[in-house]
C-alpha cells in the first residue's frame, strides 16, 4: 500500500498539529536520554516503567493503522513526520531541521546525544549513514531531482564526537533518472564522515509524474517536505 497520502488539511491545521506533536516527540527524546543515563534506585525505575506503559496505552487508544507515510495537502506541503531523520512526530529522529536551496544544496546543524552512541563518546557509524542518506536525498530533492537511494558510499575519516554537528550535501551531477550527490558530517574541527550516493527516480515514479504532468499541464509536482 502506498504511504503517499493526499489530505485536505489547511496550513493553519498543519501548524496546530506541529505545535502539538513536536513537543510530545521532544519529551520522548528526553525520556530516551534519561533512560540511558538515570541512576535512580530500582523502585523508581519500576515506578517509571509503569507510568510509561500507562501513557503508551493511553496514546494507543486511537491510532493510525500503519506508519505515518508522507502526506501532502492541496498547497503541495509535504509532511514526512514519521521520517527517521527529520520526522516531527518521530522521537527516534534527532530531528534534523534541513535547509535547502534550489541549486540542490542542503544543510543542517543538529545535536546528537547519548541515544546515538556507537564507540564510547562517538556517533554510531550507522547513525552517520542514516543522516547522510537523508541529507544527500534532500539535496537531490531540493535541486528538483528526487530519488530513492540506489547506492550510498561512506568514508569515515575519524570518529564523530557526540554533541553539536553539521551536515551538508549538494548535487554533484545528474544523468537522466540518476542524481549523484555528495556530502559530509563535520564537528567543530572539520569533516568526520564523507558520503557520495546515487539517487534514482524509480520507474513507477516516472510514470506517476508523467501522468500528473499530463493532467495538470503547468503545475509542477509538490517537492516541499518538512
Ligand atoms: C524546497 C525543498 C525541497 C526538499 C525536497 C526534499 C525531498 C525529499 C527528501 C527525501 C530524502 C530521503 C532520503 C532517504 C532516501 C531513502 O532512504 S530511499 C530507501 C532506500 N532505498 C531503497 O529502498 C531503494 C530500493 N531500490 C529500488 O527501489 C530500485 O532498485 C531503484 C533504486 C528505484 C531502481 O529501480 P528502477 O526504477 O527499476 O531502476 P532501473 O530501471 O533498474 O535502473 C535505472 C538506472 O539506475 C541504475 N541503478 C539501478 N539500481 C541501482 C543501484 N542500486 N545503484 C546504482 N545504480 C542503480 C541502473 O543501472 C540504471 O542506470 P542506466 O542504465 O539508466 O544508466
Amino acid at each position: 500500500m502506498s504511504r503517499y497520502v493526499q489530505e485536505d488539511v489547511s496550513s493553519e491545521e498543519i501548524e496546530r498539529q506541529r505545535a502539538l506533536y513536536g513537543p510530545l516527540a521532544q519529551s520522548v527524546r528526553e525520556l530516551a536520554d534519561a533512560v540511558i543515563r538515570t541512576e535512580v534506585d530500582d523502585a523508581e525505575i519500576a515506578a517509571a516503567r509503569a507510568g510509561i506503559e500507562a501513557i503508551t496505552e493511553r496514546l494507543r487508544e486511537r491510532q493510525i493503522a500503519g506508519s505515518y507515510g508522507v502526506r501532502f495537502n492541496a498547497a503541495g506541503e509535504g509532511r514526512a513526520w514519521g521520517n527517521a531523520v527529520v520526522g516531527t512526530r518521530n522521537p527516534v529522529a534527532p530531528p534534523l531541521k534541513v535547509h535547502h536551496d534550489s541549486s540542490g544544496r542542503a544543510w543542517a546543524e543538529f545535536h546528537l546525544g547519548a541515544a546515538y552512541e556507537g564507540p564510547p563518546g562517538l556517533v554510531h557509524g550507522g547513525v552517520s549513514a542514516l543522516i547522510l542518506d537523508q541529507m544527500l536525498g534532500e539535496a537531490a530533492g531540493a535541486g528538483g531531482k528526487p530519488g530513492m537511494t540506489g547506492t550510498l558510499t561512506l568514508r569515515y575519516r575519524r570518529g564523530t564526537p557526540l554533541g553539536e554537528l553539521r551536515a551538508e550535501a549538494h548535487i554533484d551531477r545528474v544523468e537522466g533518472v540518476k542524481t549523484y550527490a555528495v556530502g559530509h558530517v563535520a564537528d567543530a574541527e572539520g569533516v568526520t564522515v564523507e558520503a557520495e550516493g546515487v539517487f534514482i527516480l524509480p520507474k513507477w515514479a516516472c510514470r506517476a509524474l508523467e501522468k500528473q504532468a499530463r493532467e495538470q499541464q503547468d503545475e509542477p509536482p509538490p517537492t516541499r517536505f518538512e
